[in-house]
């Protein structure tokens, strides 16, 4: 059972001690992280850090236990019973994120969650956004105004949308339904953003405007993304890591990964030999 106590994080040290010790630059450092259901082991003792203000991509072939391994970050496995894991993540140097102790409620509005498929609610694209904000306890019109702008200025579909803020989400391109939907996640103030191959259902110029949007949000937030697509992670990400039958085979600077990767499996998978 989760008790409620929120994700707060001690003071940072000071800038000085900041700058030296890269141990601070890591927003999540999974620990020999073990994901089953039931007897199926779908991550394998994974352990490697993400660090803030990046973009860190997870590849590998179809069931390889990426998206398991995204969803236990924001406990979204939990939903699953015959699911269960082993390990740590932890969390800004401070907190295991597979605690009991965890408040979930808190853990999804500081770790936003984006998937493949666009889904707005049916609602309008005002209300897409206003309504987790309302739950959150903003209800005045004037901050939830605010915010609804902001967000969706952030996502870049501002322009696209001010004149529809009050027609139906569900009317908008698959494109600007993700960008709402990534909006929607924004407006939480999040401080990690999880994107589980969030434009592999869009058309060539959707995918190409979501690519531009992480590499923009990525001075603000940090990102881990699963990605089918090699020119994709290589373009965006900074850090990648291969899964391949629940192993982390590598991880690396993306550069190292597609230049000179150090495992034969890895090499095999980039330059398209399978998966
Ligand atoms: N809800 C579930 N219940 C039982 N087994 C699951 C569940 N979700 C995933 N699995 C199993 O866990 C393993 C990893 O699946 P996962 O979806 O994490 O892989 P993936 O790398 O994200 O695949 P894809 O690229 O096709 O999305 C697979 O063997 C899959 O069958």
């Amino acid at each position: 059972m989760s008790r409620s106590i929120t994700l707060e994080i001690p003071e940072q040290k000071s800038e000085e001690v900041k700058e030296n010790n890269k141990a601070t630059d890591i927003v999540l450092d999974i620990k020999d992280l073990s994901v089953y259901y039931g007897e199926n082991q779908a991550v394998k003792h994974a352990s490697f850090p993400v660090y803030k203000n990046q973009v860190t991509a997870l590849i590998g072939p179809s069931g390889c236990g990426k998206s398991t391994f995204l969803r236990t970050i924001n406990r979204m496995n939990d939903l699953i019973p015959i699911a269960h894991n082993k390990g740590e993540i932890v969390y800004e140097n401070a907190v295991n994120l597979l605690s009991d102790e965890v408040d979930i409620i808190a853990l999804r509005k500081e770790i936003g969650m984006v998937f493949q498929k666009p889904n707005p609610f049916p609602k309008s694209v005002y209300n897409n956004i206003a309504h987790a904000l309302r739950f959150y306890g903003i209800t005045k019109k004037k901050e939830l105004n605010r915010i609804v702008e902001e967000s969706l200025k952030k996502a870049v579909l501002w322009d696209e949308v001010k004149d529809r803020l009050h027609e139906s989400a569900l009317a908008l391109s698959g494109g600007q339904q993700q960008r709402l939907c990534i909006a929607r996640t924004l407006a939480m103030e999040p401080n990690l953003l999880l994107l589980d191959e969030p434009a592999s259902a869009l058309d060539p110029v959707s995918n190409a405007k979501i690519e531009e949007l992480i590499l923009h949000l990525k001075e603000d937030y940090s990102i881990v993304i699963v990605t089918h697509n090699m020119q994709q992670a290589s373009r965006i990400s900074d850090k990648t890591a291969f899964f391949l039958n629940g192993n982390v085979v590598e991880y690396d600077d993306t550069k190292n990964i597609f230049t000179n990767p150090s495992k034969k499996e890895t090499e095999d998978y980039i330059s398209g030999r399978f998966g």
